[in-house]
């Protein structure tokens, strides 16, 4: 779902005018369509904009679980708000349920990843939004959040590092217990 915010017409001028600017006839065979096909890219891949995590953590159901509930490595691709390139990588998301066992579906917590990944971010920004909805909107007793990103503003450009990798956690409630969290952090290097 495309953000209601998108204007495809003004994203249509902008890659338009950034082709002229670096250079090229937007006008010729190979590019005619580009800005409009760019507008439309970038629309998916900032849908998460239009989304927020009320609209993707609203069913819940009691399983009476009362343990821990890790969905790893779910792929991330997001947007470095710096240089307009992607930041890829894996989210690993658990949460210890409410004492009334409120549960989320596994898909939700992919789903939520998703919609504060697609957007302009910093990963240090994903990792604590992805934390404090859950916290906010699931009343677990504990959550626990890890994102392992490559971004391509290191690899293909700049300081180009390919392979340099950054880890950001967010943990919360009962999971910031030792015995607790080293027990989620051997699940998700495991
Ligand atoms: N903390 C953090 N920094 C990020 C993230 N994505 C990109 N950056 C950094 O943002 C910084 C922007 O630095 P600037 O000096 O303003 O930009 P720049 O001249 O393009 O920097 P270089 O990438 O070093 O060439 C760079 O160090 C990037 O590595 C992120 O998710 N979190
Ligand atoms: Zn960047």
């Amino acid at each position: 779902m495309t953000s209601p915010k998108f204007d495809h017409a003004r994203a249509e001028r902008a890659v338009r005018e950034l082709l002229i600017a670096i250079g090229e006839d937007p006008d010729r065979e190979g590019l005619k369509d580009t800005p409009a096909r760019v507008a439309r890219s970038y629309a998916e891949i900032t849908a998460g904009l239009g989304q927020s995590a009320e609209d993707v953590l609203s069913t819940t159901f009691d399983l009476g679980h009362d343990e821990m509930i890790l969905v790893k490595d779910i792929e991330v691709w997001s947007l470095c708000e710096h240089h307009l390139v992607p930041f890829t990588g894996v989210a690993h998301v658990g949460y210890i349920p409410a004492p009334d066992g409120q549960i989320t579906g596994l898909s939700k917590l992919a789903r939520l990843v998703d919609v504060y990944a697609k957007r302009p971010q910093v990963q240090e920004r994903l990792t604590t939004q992805v934390a404090e909805s859950l916290v906010e909107l699931l009343k677990p007793r504990g959550v626990i959040v890890v994102i392992e990103c490559e971004h391509l503003c290191m690899t293909m450009r700049g300081v180009r590092k390919p392979g340099a990798k950054t880890i950001t956690s967010a943990v919360r409630g009962q999971l910031r217990n030792p015995v607790t969290r080293a027990e989620a952090m051997s699940l998700i290097v495991g």
